[in-house]
């Protein structure tokens, strides 16, 4: 990884370096002139900034891309949808016509895509990431997917010689905007050091989990935990509505008290008002609780809540709520159909 060590000039403005939890790894990186912070600004003894990749432009891709660009990251884009690119080719991202094109081009590649399909898809398909990976290089999947599939991506990714990191992310659209994500990161630890002054551009802390595996499972169990706590607190909602409670004295009380939580600050007040404005897709969530619930399956750890809430998912999905925020999954819960008087 000397030559991604050396090259890292990333533009770091103060107030994007936000409680990293261990400092910059490199020294080199510290010595650097101020005029180096500059991904333009490259004098004789400094190399050319590093070339950063970004694949998947979702709903967190474009906000996780947009604030490497405006860190002053040289940052190279790519997404299925093309027209998706179109904003941050006008922040100054460079486009490339294929996975295989960003990586060969770029020194570490981040991937942020819908589920284990696509991030197989994209790493490993026909002009895929991989065929564009060799020594020196890394990539970085920052997708929630199950551990199986994140070893299958680092294996394939690996065998090119390039180094692999997985390292979804806890935070959603918001955080996304903010550079506040939380990095779950687990893979080689060379790449993660080498990545870190990124990760501290999106993100607001970062933790390396150890073996390729641990970054998905922390985040399958955190989104377990939080798709349960959402259809219990949509169960909650409904049932002070029609015992004659004002919902929205529930999300005031349910604030002040021990289960106090943002989320349920932050989405019920548009839940009282049946308005699901999407930050997380209903359709990502029943994937994380059909993912978490593989994993426990995997050690035979019972999860009858989460399976449960899973069921709620799915009967929301068949209602047609896949794109809706996941909170519309309190719709699962009203009837579907009005009697007749
Ligand atoms: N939204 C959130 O709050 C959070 C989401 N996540 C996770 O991050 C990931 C992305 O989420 P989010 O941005 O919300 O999702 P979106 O649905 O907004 O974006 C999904 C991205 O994946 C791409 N994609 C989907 N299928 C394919 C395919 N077959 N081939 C190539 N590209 C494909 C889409 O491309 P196209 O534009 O062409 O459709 C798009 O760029 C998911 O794994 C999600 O679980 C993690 C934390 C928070
Ligand atoms: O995977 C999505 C997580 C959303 C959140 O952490 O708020």
């Amino acid at each position: 990884m000397a030559l991604l060590c050396s090259t890292f000039v990333p533009q770091i403005p103060n107030h994007f370096r936000r409680n990293p939890i261990s400092s910059f790894p490199f020294k080199s990186f510290f010595s650097l002139s101020p005029k180096a912070f500059s991904s333009n600004a490259v004098s004789k003894e400094d190399k050319a900034p590093a070339r950063v990749g970004f694949l998947g432009l979702g709903i967190m891709g474009s906000p996780m891309a947009q604030n490497l660009i405006k860190a002053g990251c040289d940052v190279t884009v790519w997404n299925r949808t093309k027209r998706k690119c179109d904003p941050l080719i006008s922040l100054g991202a460079n486009y490339k016509q294929s996975p295989e094109e960003v990586t060969s081009f770029c020194d570490v590649t981040f991937a942020m895509l819908a589920d284990p399909e696509s991030a197989v898809d994209v790493a490993l398909g026909k002009n895929g990431a991989a065929n564009g990976l060799s020594p020196g290089k890394g990539y970085v999947d920052v997708s929630t997917v199950d551990g199986v599939t994140s070893k299958v991506i680092g294996k394939q990714v690996k065998a090119t010689g390039a180094l692999f990191l997985e390292a979804p992310v806890s935070g959603s659209k918001k955080p996304a905007e903010d550079g506040q994500l939380i990095f779950l990161t687990a893979g080689d630890k060379a790449l993660y050091e080498t990545v870190a002054p990124f990760l501290d551009i999106m993100g607001k802390s970062r933790f390396y989990l150890g073996d390729i595996g641990n970054g998905a499972a922390m985040k399958l169990v955190v989104n377990m935990i939080m798709g349960s706590m959402m259809a219990s607190f949509s169960e909650g909602l409904l049932l002070s509505e029609k015992v004659g409670l004002d919902p929205s004295v529930l999300v005031e009380v349910v604030s002040q008290g021990a289960i106090s939580a943002p989320m349920f600050s932050m989405k019920g007040p548009s839940m009282v008002q049946a308005t699901y404005p999407t930050a997380f897709p209903l359709k990502h969530q029943q994937k994380d609780m059909r993912l978490a619930l593989g994993l426990a399956e995997s050690v035979s750890q019972p999860t009858p809540i989460a399976a449960a809430a899973n069921e709620l998912y799915k009967v929301a999905k068949s209602h047609g709520l896949s794109d809706q925020d996941f909170s519309a999954v309190m719709e699962a819960l009203k009837p579907r159909f009005q009697p007749p008087n």
